[in-house]
Parts: structure tokens; C-alpha cells; sequence
């Protein structure tokens, strides 16, 4: 019997989470912290909102209720926007017992200063936990329609990385498992920054040509942001990073490309956010990579034109000259 798996957060991504790891046979508990879409989810047995047309299996329940979900898994994966997660792993940990484990799916950097979720979860948690994090190119709708996936676990606790493997694993979902918790959440958290960029040449209209030096200097960002906050080169090169890098800014199932995309085109931040109606994770994590590279001295030109766009009221158009008119330079 695998070991039962309890999911915080019940969008997209923890939906889909949930159905993959009761496919694949473990006691699966998804939980959304409002009651009145848990009573939709239990009517309907499938999420409506996030991922309709995709029924539950019978071993997956659904609850809002906090301490039954802490209670019910031996492993919890917290699923919910990176603006919610100290507040939800805060809500928990009166509820976990001495050795907890607990990995998160959770892309993007938290507080004013740009914390890793890991320093996050380390911080609320103390030393005495078993942490991973989950990351790749996985768009969720894919992952629930059971179409070849694989992503990345990482942990410096390798049994723990395994286990959590073991859960997920199958034919159609290949874990990896990695030690380098910093380099997979500094993929995850940047490339979403480079999505919007990516959606932005799109939307201005500029070709195929842009969208790939988008994503190749913007990889390069990447890497020196996070070989700077110690994560280690190749991971960067694997899936959490160019993987996730190529998946978000070409493809329009992700929302931060889509957002990119509908501000190229000239529509307002408020109208892009009200029509995708979903976590952009993107924004704040242009301004929290703006302040990191900024504290690490790190160049980071196009998360700084993102950034701008953003929250300083650059024209999209000029953000992409400004990039254009950079000094010449050496490519590595
Ligand atoms: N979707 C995807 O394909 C993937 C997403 N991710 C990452 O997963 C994370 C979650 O994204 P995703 O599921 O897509 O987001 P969605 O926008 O699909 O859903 C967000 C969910 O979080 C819930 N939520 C919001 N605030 C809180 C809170 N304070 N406490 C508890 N729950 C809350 C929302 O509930 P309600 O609406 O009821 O308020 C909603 O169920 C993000 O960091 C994202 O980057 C990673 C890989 C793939
Ligand atoms: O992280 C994702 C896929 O790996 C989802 O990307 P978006 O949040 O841009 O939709």
C-alpha cells in the first residue's frame, strides 16, 4: 500500500496533483480552504473550475477541513499560490507531529526580500522536517489528461525525494529526483518572469526569432541568479529550468505567457489578470528577482524591463527597445 498523500490547495496544479497520486494508488486528500467549493467538489466529483471534465478517482476525498487533512497524510504537498504559502504552512504546523514531511509545488519567491520557499518552510518549520519541492514543466490540464510529463523532486533528504517519487511515478508522469532544492526553485520561480517577457514580444508581434533570444538570455539570467544563491549549474539545465523556460513561454496554456501576451497587445494589467482569472505568479516574481539581483548584483536586463512594465509604467514597446539598444557585448 503506498503511503497516503494529503494536497493543500485545490486550483489547477493541486487538483491535478491529487488525481495523479490517486490514479496511481495512493489514499489521496485534497484540501481547499473554501467550503463552499469543497461542497461543489464533493457534488460533483471533479473541480468545475479548474479542471472540468476530469472526474476524481474514488480514492481521492476533498475537505476544508485543516486538522483532518494534517491528520490523513503521511506526506502533505502543499499546492497553493506563493502568496498563501507561510501563511498555510503557519496554519498547519500546530497540527504536525515530530517528524513531519512536507514537499511543496509552489512557484515563486515569498516576502519582501525574496525568500526561498525552502528558507520559508525551514523558518516556520524549524530544522525537524523533511522537505521537497516538485517542479517542472507540467502544465496541470496535461498532467490530468494522463499525457507524458516529467518533472523534477528535489531534497537534500534523497529517501525522502524517493518516496515522494514513488508516489507520483508511473508510465505517464516520470519523477526525477535531484538534491538541489535552491537551483529547482530558482528555475520555477524565474521562469515565470520570462513567460511574461516571452508573451509581451508575442503580443507587440515580433517573430520566432525574439521569442528565442528571449528565452536563451533568459536563461542566462537564470543561471547566474542562481548559481549566485547557490544553486548548481546543470540543474538549470534540466527540467526545473530550460524545461520549464521552453514549456511557459511558447506554449499558451500558461497563464504568464497569456498575461505577456494580452499586455502586448495593449490591455490593461487589471483587464489581463480579470480574464486569465488565475495564479500569475510572474508579477510578484518580476519584482522579487528585480530585488534579488539587485541585492547579489547580479544583470538580469530583461527581468528588469519585466519589472518595469510592471510596476514602474513602461511601455511594453520601449521595454523591448531598451533591451535592443544594449551595448554590444561577448555572449558568455
Ligand atoms: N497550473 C499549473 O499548470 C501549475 C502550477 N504550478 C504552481 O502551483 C501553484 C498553484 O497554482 P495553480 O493551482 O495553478 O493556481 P490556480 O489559480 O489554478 O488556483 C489557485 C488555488 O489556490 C487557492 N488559494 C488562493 N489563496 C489561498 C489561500 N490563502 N489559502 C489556501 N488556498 C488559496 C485558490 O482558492 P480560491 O480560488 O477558492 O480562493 C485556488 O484553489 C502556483 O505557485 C503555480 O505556479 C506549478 C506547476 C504547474
Ligand atoms: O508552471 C507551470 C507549468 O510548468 C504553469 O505555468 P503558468 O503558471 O504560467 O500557467
Amino acid at each position: 500500500m503506498p503511503p497516503a498523500i494529503s494536497i493543500f490547495g485545490a486550483g489547477s496544479w493541486g487538483t491535478a496533483l491529487a488525481i495523479q497520486a490517486a490514479r496511481n494508488g495512493s489514499a489521496t486528500m485534497l484540501w481547499a480552504h473554501n467550503p463552499r467549493h469543497v461542497a461543489d467538489l464533493n457534488t460533483d466529483r471533479q473541480n468545475r473550475r479548474y479542471l472540468p471534465d476530469k472526474p476524481f478517482p474514488a480514492n481521492l476525498a476533498v475537505t476544508s477541513n485543516l486538522k483532518q487533512a494534517v491528520e490523513f497524510g503521511d506526506i502533505l504537498l502543499i499546492s497553493v499560490p506563493s502568496h498563501a504559502f507561510r501563511d498555510t504552512l503557519t496554519a498547519i504546523k500546530p497540527m504536525l507531529d515530530e517528524s513531519p514531511k512536507i514537499a511543496w509545488a509552489t512557484k515563486g519567491f515569498d516576502g519582501a526580500e525574496g525568500a526561498l520557499l525552502s528558507d520559508v518552510a525551514a523558518d516556520v518549520l524549524g530544522h525537524g522536517a523533511a522537505t521537497a519541492v516538485l517542479s517542472g514543466p507540467t502544465f496541470a490540464r496535461e498532467v490530468a489528461d494522463d499525457l507524458p510529463t516529467a518533472l523534477t523532486v528535489a531534497s537534500i533528504s534523497e529517501p525522502f525525494a524517493a518516496e515522494l517519487a514513488g508516489i507520483l511515478h508511473n508510465q505517464r508522469f516520470r519523477v526525477y529526483t535531484s538534491t538541489d532544492i535552491v537551483g529547482v526553485q530558482v528555475g520555477g520561480a524565474c521562469k515565470n518572469v520570462l513567460a511574461i517577457a516571452a508573451g509581451i514580444a508575442d503580443g507587440l508581434g515580433f517573430g520566432a526569432n525574439t521569442r528565442s533570444a528571449l528565452i536563451t538570455r533568459g536563461l542566462s539570467e537564470i543561471i547566474r541568479l542562481g548559481i549566485r544563491l547557490g544553486g548548481q549549474p546543470d540543474t538549470f539545465m534540466g527540467l526545473a529550468g530550460l524545461g520549464d523556460l521552453i514549456l511557459t513561454c511558447t506554449d499558451d496554456q500558461s497563464r504568464n505567457r497569456r498575461f505577456g501576451l494580452a499586455l502586448g497587445q495593449g490591455k490593461s494589467q487589471s483587464q489581463a489578470l480579470a480574464d486569465i482569472n488565475q495564479a500569475v505568479e510572474g508579477i510578484s516574481a518580476a519584482r522579487l528577482t528585480q530585488t534579488l539581483a539587485q541585492k547579489h548584483l547580479v544583470e538580469m536586463p530583461i527581468t528588469e524591463q519585466v519589472y518595469n512594465v510592471l510596476f514602474n509604467q513602461l511601455a511594453p514597446l520601449q521595454a523591448v527597445q531598451n533591451l535592443l539598444g544594449r551595448n554590444p557585448k561577448s555572449e558568455y
